[in-house]
């Protein structure tokens, strides 16, 4: 079964995602970037809000591979009690370093780590290198929101390759960076273990706008139509 992620920026959005039956709430701030981090005490807020209803994850902010600002981050972001910290992957600096000070920092929050597919190659070696660091996923989505999807930068077997890679090394698989209706069929159809949106489900597709019902609910309607591979 896949599930569907919605990434949204308040307590309004995340009782709105979950009315419409959004399997994952992902707390973040389109504002400050692609994985944008929300204030601590606003992600308390949302926690309240969803209040156990659905697993709740949150990003830790665009930042640079440096294990030190890694930490600190996902213990700062782990302390509000999140179920799932998620840190970003980006070219530069020293990834693995960071995985490893993420698994560290975590406290009682699982992590999953996201490749930004725009920015660096999801290789073979980071994806082990979370496994062995004990994440339970790895994600990837696109850091510049410049217009091109995830399938613009990676081809279906590009794709394929990275689900059977999470999947062998025990990790749950996600797709996410500006996915549209379009896109969920193919996408699908490749057995993800989640699709992730927001700029699909906000006012005119764009990221930093509000939320829309009926864009969640047609999302939804479709991923769940979409079950995978048959
Ligand atoms: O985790 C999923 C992302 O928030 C996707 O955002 P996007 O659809 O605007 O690229």
């Amino acid at each position: 079964m896949i599930r569907m992620l919605a990434s949204v920026t308040d307590p309004e959005e995340a009782d709105l995602a979950v009315e419409a039956g959004a399997d994952l709430i992902d707390l973040k701030n389109p504002r400050e970037g692609a994985l944008g981090a929300l204030p601590a005490d606003l992600i308390r807020a949302c926690l309240a809000t969803v209040s156990g209803r659905r697993p709740v994850s949150a990003t830790i902010g665009d930042l640079p591979m440096d294990p030190d600002i890694t930490a600190m981050a996902v213990s700062r972001t782990a302390a509000t009690g999140v179920d799932i910290v998620k840190m970003g992957i980006v070219a530069g600096g020293d990834p693995a370093a960071c995985i490893e000070a993420a698994a560290l920092a975590r406290g009682a929050s699982a992590l999953v780590g996201v490749i930004l597919a725009d920015l660096t190659p999801p290789t073979p070696d980071l994806v082990h290198a979370m496994a062995d660091a004990g994440f339970i996923g790895v994600m990837l989505d696109t850091g510049l929101k410049d217009g091109r999807s995830l399938r613009d930068h990676l081809s279906t077997d590009a794709l394929a390759d990275f689900i059977g890679r999470a999947r062998d090394a025990g990790l749950s698989a996600g797709l996410a960076g500006s996915l549209r209706l379009a896109d969920i069929p193919p996408l699908a159809a490749l057995g993800p273990s989640i699709l992730g949106f927001r700029g699909a489900l906000c006012q005119g597709g764009a990221r930093r706008e509000v939320m829309d019902p009926d864009r969640i609910a047609e999302v939804i309607r479709s991923v769940r139509g979409h079950r995978g591979p048959t």
